[in-house]
């Protein structure tokens, strides 16, 4: 993997950058956490004084496809021009007229920002040549290309891994120093190891615990995906998420681990109400404790519960290595922020390693008072941090690697 220093005199060059803007927004599109934005800064800053023209490209959320207001770059160009102190100029559109009056426009040292690339229908598409397609787009605004995205490296997307083949690249700083702080994760981690695992992307999640299971001797589960273990329990989850086509895989994976000697770690009580208003951060009707096995129908589980709380901070304090990913539950609503709080505070008490993954935990473990350095590493990936702790390939990385 080539870092950026060995992309030789960029001054005049245009360097084309994918990072991780996936930041989390409130209901009037103010930013709760910029430490996505934050993290690209050696990066962007280095390029900068290089006299590079950088282009960058980046993703808010999940447009799937079509140009959206409600998934605009706008709000993230204005911080990010805060915190480079420079304007950073947003084009309408990611690689239409605008996009190319921008990239033109660009003296020395200048900064551009693309619209949302997930507003084009290629760049998630599996047909890869589409993807190449709009890559070529890509690689039209620049002279090289660095990632520097590392949220999105587990991504075989056209602006991770396609525009890479394109041009010469390179690593930017934050891709680097994530992989080396993960490595000693997967090189000899000191046990007992132990993973949390939590949040929303209930597919995503439940995909990485085959391999997981195989390399930590607890794997802790709370969020939106417990509740897929709770019904391959045999037991009724009212309106909670659930993962209809993962239920058998969850019974195989609590029958491997009891095989295996290794231990998931499930919660024994959840905060339920009759539902959420996200925007409004209330919980809709009365928020009551409930043991697992006792969720009444129509009530949604939101929340792990007080006794889960103890049970997972022991579980956590106990360990050497510790890595989570995915809030316990829906903390951006203050009654369903005990769960992540409760986690979030046992980490900090570990005598060893521990580190926190993914947008949404980093930005909780922040909004909930915790500063960075309480904690070993926070990465800027949940869902790449897993699938690198798994030992997987990470398409964005070995593209890098890739001779161009
Ligand atoms: N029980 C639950 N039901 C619905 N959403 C949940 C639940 N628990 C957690 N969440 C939501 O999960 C989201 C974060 O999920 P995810 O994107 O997977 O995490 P990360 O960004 O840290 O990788 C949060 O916005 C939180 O509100
Ligand atoms: O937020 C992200 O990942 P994360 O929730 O796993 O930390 C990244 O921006 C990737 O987003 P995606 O999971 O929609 O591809």
């Amino acid at each position: 993997m080539k870092s950026v220093a060995d992309l030789g005199d960029l001054s005049g060059k245009r360097v084309l950058i994918r990072c991780d803007f996936n930041v989390p927004l409130d209901a009037d599109k103010n930013i709760t956490d910029d430490g996505r934005i934050r993290a690209a800064l050696p990066t962007l800053t280095a390029l900068r004084e290089a006299g590079a023209r950088i282009v960058i490209m980046a993703h808010l959320g999940r447009p799937k496809g079509e140009a959206n207001p409600k998934y605009s770059l706008a709000p993230v160009a204005a911080r990010l021009g805060e915190l480079l102190g420079v304007e950073v100029t947003l084009a309408a559109d990611v690689v239409g007229e605008s996009a190319q009056a921008a990239v033109a426009g660009l003296a020395d040292g200048d900064v551009a920002l693309l619209e949302n690339v997930r507003y084009e229908p290629a760049e998630e598409s599996k047909d890869e040549a589409a993807r190449a397609e709009l890559a070529a787009r890509y690689a039209a605004f620049g002279d090289l290309f660095v990632s520097d995205g590392f949220g999105v490296v587990h991504r075989k997307q056209a602006s991770v891994y396609d525009v890479a083949k394109l041009l010469p690249n390179a690593a930017g700083f934050l891709v680097a120093k994530e992989v080396g702080v993960l490595k000693q994760l997967t090189e000899s981690p000191e046990r007992p190891y132990v993973v949390v695992l939590g949040g929303a992307k209930v597919a995503d999640k439940l995909s990485v615990i085959d391999n997981l299971l195989k390399v930590a001797d607890t794997l802790v589960i709370g969020g939106g995906m417990l509740f897929t273990f709770l019904k391959a329990q045999g037991h009724s989850i009212g309106a909670s998420l659930l993962d209809e086509a993962n239920i058998e895989t969850c019974k195989r994976y609590l029958e491997e681990a009891a095989a295996a000697g290794k231990t998931i770690l499930l919660p024994v009580d959840v905060r339920v109400a009759d539902g959420m208003d996200f925007d409004a951060r209330e919980a809709v009707g009365e928020v009551a404790t409930v043991a697992v096995d006792a969720i009444p129908d129509g009530k949604q589980g939101l929340d792990i519960g007080p006794e889960s709380e103890k049970l997972f901070a022991d579980a956590i304090k106990g360990a050497k290595t510790v890595f989570w990913n995915g809030p316990m539950g829906v903390f951006e609503i203050p009654a369903f922020a005990a769960g992540t709080a409760a986690v979030a505070t046992a980490l900090t008490e570990v005598d060893g390693l521990s580190v926190v993954g993914g947008g949404d935990s980093a930005a909780a473990v922040r909004v909930l008072g915790h500063a960075d350095d309480e904690f070993g590493h926070i990465s800027t990936g949940g869902g790449a941090s897993l699938e690198f702790l798994e030992g997987k390939e990470l398409p964005g990385i070995s593209v890098l690697e890739e001779d161009n």
